[in-house]
């Protein structure tokens, strides 16, 4: 994958991503876009979450496997976002109805600690707050991470949602890239 030296920071940024997918082989395709990404110029994979079985919130659904990552990045907010969304539709992501089922979705969540509210990209996520399907991968890898519009680090956030639905699949604790 290409990336214009336009698109890239001189320092690098730290951001967390959230990954889903609920359609084929659902921890392969999350692991093989972990894969692309980390060989994307101006991207680098330091970190991993474990991967999390979720019941699917939204239209009835096959349930998800779910996970985080924080990458170091290069790439402005904006083509990190363009870098997601076409990995998205290299792994055959077909957009239809809202919250339905996906081979894969990457959603940018934090982004070091900035706040941007444009048409095509907010962030913070403004529903990661209150996933626990997020805040449970999140708060492994990043827990001390302040959510900027709130105030408060992933931790405290886990603490106010129901983590019932949310079940470790496979630990990558001590994970390094
Ligand atoms: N923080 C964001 N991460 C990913 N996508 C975002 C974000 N903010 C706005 N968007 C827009 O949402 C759609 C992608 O929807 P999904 O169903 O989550 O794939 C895309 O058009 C982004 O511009
Ligand atoms: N358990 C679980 N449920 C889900 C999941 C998911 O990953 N895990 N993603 C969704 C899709 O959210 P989408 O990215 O389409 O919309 P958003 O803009 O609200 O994140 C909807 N429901």
């Amino acid at each position: 994958m290409s990336t214009k030296l336009w698109r890239l920071h001189s320092v690098s940024k730290r951001s967390a991503i959230a990954l889903g997918s609920n359609m084929g082989d659902t921890q392969e395709i999350l692991e093989a876009s972990l894969e692309t990404l980390a060989q994307t110029p101006g991207i680098i994979l330091e970190a991993k979450s474990s991967w999390y079985t979720t019941k699917a919130i939204g239209p009835p659904q096959p349930d998800y496997l779910n996970g985080c990552a924080i990458l170091k990045v290069q790439l402005f907010p904006q083509a990190l976002l363009e870098t997601l969304l076409t990995i998205e539709q290299k792994f055959g992501r077909v957009r239809q109805e809202r919250w339905g089922p996906r081979t894969l979705d990457l959603d940018l969540l934090l982004y070091d600690d900035i706040i941007v509210d444009q048409p095509n990209l907010q962030i913070p996520h403004p529903r990661m707050s209150e996933r626990a399907f997020v805040l449970v991968p999140l708060a492994e890898i990043a827990p001390d991470w302040i959510e900027p519009v709130s105030q408060r680090v992933i931790q405290d956030l886990l603490q106010d949602v129901d983590t019932c639905d949310v079940h470790l699949v496979k630990s990558n604790k001590n994970y390094h890239p």
